[in-house]
């Protein structure tokens, strides 16, 4: 029994070995790219991508790869594979916006979110994809935010109190340093929990739950996990199998995808008890019409869609763990940028503090500014505007040509050849790399100070001559049809924390300053300490309650 097991390990080992080998010798000799210049391969198994993951801080190499080859270039991936790594505009646009559904998503990033989101949006590409896109669309409308709003508010003054009673009851008046990494998660796990779902993650009250516990596991997993040598070099295997193959390998999954399997059941097991629970306590159909979490409405708009539109069962809860994920993490690592720009911006926060004042002295002391008050501060909005800019938390997407086609460039590129071309041809299934985080600093777009943080560009815009994206010309929230469709949400609720925690609390640098804090490339973009990333996630402000 041994014998005939270890005799078809060592064939599995054979076969597997043998295709390796024969898709390097073959991808060295079919190179799509081959005619577009590029950087050196400093290794022949993981190309580019090891110095990629590892690099001190997000975008260094492929800004300077950009500054030598231009806003387009072939980089090496696993195995041999080539990769087009594109920041140009125009090539952006053609990929997200003009192609709708022509450039899916690259296969290692479906298999993974499949597993950790189960069927929901993030996964689902072209007709499901548009017919789930259209369920949810209603639940992330501007009115039905506005009703949100209030919860933002409360999440934020509860952390406030938090800090006060607790972090800083014994150094109101000179503060102390506080990692904000570590709370800000909560508020926006508290405010995902219940506006999409009136679930209670009791978060920032230290309560444990199920779905709160499962959590904590994925999470490192989702950022520092991903350097891991093995992981790259097995997706990458997995994502070079034919389809069907590919999918397969997919029920084997690893220790850490094994975890994201965990969070997508449970988070779907819970969405069902949630729901099913506010349907016991009414009337089924009848509680759904006064709710106004997203799953309700999602189930709302589902009632009263085409029967052949509606989504099924598994695709409503799927909903949730996406939902969970892509809303929280995102919005609260962009809170934590705009405090460390401001932290180390003094001049800016108070720049701010004063249009807070402004408006507390138009609205009154005691009410609750509304979506139109945050709106009508034009520097608090600028400064958001430039966070987003500088530090999109996720720095690059990954795209593959459905079909042969043609990619224009806005700034034409010189070949291998020395020719100049101005647009880039690619067959079926190419890997694209597209750098948000390089695009979002373009001297070419965003001028000679793209590098530094000045919020006073968004107050003197001027027309651009590609609008991207669904926000400020930016990439941080992607474009097109598969664009965040939470962005109104996160603004809405980045504008909400950042008020209410710049009302009460000044940020400024501790003992040890924040020059050493790095962008790491994580999957997502996140803070830490240079030389010190065994310590996680940091981003360490010293907080003083304001007078
Ligand atoms: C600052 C905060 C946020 C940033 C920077 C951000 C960024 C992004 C980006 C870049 C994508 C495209 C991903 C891809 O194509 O693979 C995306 C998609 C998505 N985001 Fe966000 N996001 C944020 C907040 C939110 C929030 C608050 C929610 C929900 C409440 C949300 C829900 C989603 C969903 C469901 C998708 C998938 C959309 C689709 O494929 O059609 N995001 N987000």
């Amino acid at each position: 029994m041994l014998g005939s097991l270890s005799r078809s390990a060592l064939a599995l080992l054979f076969i597997s070995s043998a295709y390796i080998l024969f898709g390097f010798v073959y991808r060295y000799y079919k190179r799509s790219l081959k005619f577009l210049r590029g950087p050196p391969r400093p290794s022949l198994l993981f190309g580019n991508d090891y110095e990629l993951v590892h690099q001190e801080e997000v975008g260094l190499l492929e800004t300077k790869w950009f500054n030598e080859y231009g806003t387009a270039f072939r980089t090496s991936s696993c195995y041999g594979e080539d990769t087009l790594m594109v920041a140009d505009p125009r090539a952006i646009q053609y990929v997200f916006h003009t192609s709708s559904y022509r450039f899916p998503k690259s296969r290692d990033s479906q298999q993974i979110t499949k597993m950790l989101f189960g069927r929901g949006i993030v996964w689902a590409e072209g007709e499901v994809h548009n017919r789930q896109r259209k369920a949810l669309n209603p639940a992330f409308s501007a009115s039905q935010l506005r009703q949100f709003l209030g919860l933002f508010q409360r999440s934020t003054a509860r952390l406030a109190s938090v800090w006060k009673q607790e972090e800083l009851a014994n150094n109101l008046e000179s503060g102390k340093v506080i990692n904000v990494t570590h709370w800000l998660p909560k508020i926006t796990l508290d405010v995902i929990g219940q506006s999409a779902f009136n679930y209670d993650f009791g978060a920032l009250d230290g309560r444990a739950n199920e779905l709160g516990e499962i959590f904590k596991h994925i999470q490192p997993i989702l950022t520092i996990d991903v350097l891991q040598k093995r992981l790259m070099l097995w997706r990458a295997f997995r994502r070079s199998m034919p389809v069907r193959l590919g999918d397969f390998l997919c029920r084997f999954p690893t220790k850490e995808e094994r975890r994201f399997k965990e969070f997508s059941i449970t988070s779907k097991k819970i969405a069902k008890e949630v729901f099913s629970d506010a349907s016991k306590e009414t009337n089924g159909e009848e509680d759904l019409k006064g709710a106004k979490d997203v799953l309700s409405v999602l189930l709302r708009s589902n009632m009263t869609a085409d029967p052949k539109k509606a989504l099924d069962e598994d695709e409503v809860l799927s909903q949730m763990a996406t939902i969970i994920l892509a809303g929280h993490e995102t919005t609260a690592s962009t809170t934590s940028w705009i405090l460390y720009e401001l932290g180390r911006s003094l001049k800016d926060q108070s720049r701010i503090y004063e249009e807070i004042q402004e408006l507390r002295n138009r609205i009154g002391a005691d009410a609750d500014p509304t979506g139109n008050d945050y709106d009508s501060m034009p520097f608090f909005n600028a400064v958001i505007k430039e966070a987003l800019r500088l530090h999109p938390i996720v720095p690059a997407l990954f795209r593959q040509a459905g079909s042969e086609d043609v990619i224009p460039l806005e700034y034409p590129v010189i070949a291998e050849s020395g020719e100049e071309i101005s647009q880039i041809p690619v067959s079926k299934g190419q890997r694209i790399m597209v750098a948000i985080s390089v695009y979002n600093r373009l001297t070419q777009v965003w001028g000679k100070d793209a590098n530094e943080w000045n919020p006073e560009r968004f107050l003197h815009e001027s027309k651009k001559d590609i609008n991207l994206g669904v926000y400020a010309n930016l990439m941080t929230f992607s474009a097109g049809v598969r664009a965040c469709i939470g962005w109104r949400f996160a603004l809405m609720e980045l504008q909400a924390i950042l008020f209410g925690l710049l009302e009460n609390f000044e940020f400024t640098p501790g003992p040890d300053g924040l020059d050493d804090i790095q962008r790491v490339p994580a999957g997502l973009m996140i803070p830490m300490r240079k030389g010190r990333w065994q310590e996680g996630i940091q981003m360490p402000l010293h907080v003083r309650v304001r007078n």
